[in-house]
């Protein structure tokens, strides 16, 4: 067995004769990048989860007619946070009932959580209690989870307040902002705040203070000028 090297992750494993064991070693930065970040998109169907992917991956807005996501869909998205490249495997998932069963699957392996509801239809609001209590029974315990009240460009059609937004989300302790789609408003800061937090976690030196995504979401919309 070949010495391990500092900084490299060592596995053994048994020949299939017993007699010899392998160890196989690699550096701990390959190992890293080799899992990426999971950040799943969840909420009422029709509340713009897909447009705020294709907003945020492509740059641009889908327009026109509402094709429901069937079961869940993921794109990559390599991003750069504080110097360093993240890249982030974000899933799509369907917002319809009857695929809550291929959601729940997926929970476990989320590291972050984008909630959203939309601030034209009072019942996705509504319903985000229940959205919080599927992600506390299926979720890991320290999930990173953001709420979003997407299709804040709707101004005529809103029927859900900024500060019921900020209510509820008090309420449960959970960042908030709202966003869309359509104008693009919000939808790099979002992924790049939730990026950030996960970077701060796993790469946290011993005495760097915390990392506080909500501060970090209100001084950046405060520096671009944002009243929203
Ligand atoms: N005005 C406005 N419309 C939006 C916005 N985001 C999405 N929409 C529209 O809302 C509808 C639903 O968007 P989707 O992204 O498909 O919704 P979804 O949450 O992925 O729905 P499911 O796949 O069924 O879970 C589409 O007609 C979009 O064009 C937004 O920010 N503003």
């Amino acid at each position: 067995i070949r010495p391990q090297k500092e900084g490299n992750v060592c596995s053994r494993t048994l020949t299939h004769t017993h007699r010899h064991i392998i160890q196989y070693c690699y550096p701990t930065k390959i190992k890293s990048r080799t899992k990426f970040p999971d950040v799943m998109l969840v909420g009422d169907s029709g509340v713009g989860k897909t447009c705020l992917l294709v907003r945020f991956k492509d740059g641009a807005f889908l327009a026109g007619s509402f094709i429901s996501t069937v079961g869940i869909d993921f794109r990559n998205k390599v991003m750069n946070i504080d110097r360093l490249k993240v890249k982030l495997q974000i899933w799509d998932t369907a917002g319809q009932e009857r695929f809550r069963s291929v959601t729940h699957a997926y929970y476990r392996d989320a590291n972050a959580l984008l909630l959203l509801y939309d601030v034209t239809n009072r019942t996705s609001f509504d319903n985000i209690k229940a959205w919080l209590t599927e992600i506390h029974d299926y979720a890991q315990q320290d999930v990173v989870l953001m709420l979003l009240g997407n299709k804040a460009d709707a101004t005529q059609q809103r029927v859900v307040k900024r500060e019921d937004g900020e209510r509820l989300a008090k309420e449960f302790g959970v960042p908030y902002m709202e966003t869309s789609a359509k104008s693009g408003l919000n939808v790099e800061l979002s992924f790049t705040a939730v990026a950030k937090e996960l970077k701060h976690r796993s790469m946290k030196e011993p005495n760097e203070p915390k990392f506080k995504l909500q501060d970090y979401v209100n001084k950046e919309m405060k520096s671009a000028g944002c009243a929203c």
